[in-house]
């Protein structure tokens, strides 16, 4: 979190202090062997909706993330784990780090593909979140308007499942 707010040069545990890192989500996954892994994917295209992921796989590769208009294979390191920015992170750091499109592809493995991730989301729901105040400026405008994670999430989960809307719906066209 330290690395974080220096990164964006705000003061260390800013991000702590909006309650941004209370809540944990974990997910577990299992692909199992795909007999026509061109026929479907393991995990459709997406971006994590929270603040950051912390995912843990085994040794088996599956796992792309979107750069520029390529799919990139991340291959598993072992003992290493992956962080993902999330579209939370994205919103309030007003693009200063932006969340990655990824995606899982079928297994065409034996072997099973296993994963496991934790979301760190933000844990007051119901507070409004935007760019932080002190990374907007006159040469810099806020780039998204407030909202409250509830109606994030509620958007989340009714959306297609298709890659990468979200951060969209809240952005500040000019
Ligand atoms: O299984 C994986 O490696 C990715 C999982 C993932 O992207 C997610 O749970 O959001
Ligand atoms: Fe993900």
């Amino acid at each position: 979190m330290g690395l974080l707010c220096e990164g964006l040069g705000v003061k260390e545990d800013r991000l702590k202090e909006l309650s941004c890192l209370d809540a944990r989500v974990m997910a577990a996954h299992y692909y199992p062997y795909c007999p026509q892994p061109e026929l479907t994917k393991g995990l459709t295209p997406h971006t994590d909706p929270g603040v950051l992921t912390v995912l843990v796989q085994n040794e088996m590769t599956g796992l792309q993330v979107k750069f520029e208009e390529d799919w990139v294979d991340l291959e598993p390191i072992p003992g290493a784990i992956v962080i993902n920015i999330g579209d939370i992170l994205q919103i309030i750091s007003n693009d200063e780090y932006k969340s990655v499109e990824h995606r899982v592809l079928a297994n065409p493995f034996q072997e099973p593909r296993v994963s496991v991730a934790i979301f760190f989301n933000p844990g007051q729901r119901e507070n409004l979140y935007g760019p932080l105040p002190e990374l907007i400026s006159d040469e810099k405008p806020a780039v998204y308007r407030e909202f409250m994670f509830n109606d994030y999430m509620g958007r989340f989960f009714s959306k297609e499942l298709d890659g990468k809307t979200l951060t969209n719906y809240y952005r500040i066209s000019n």
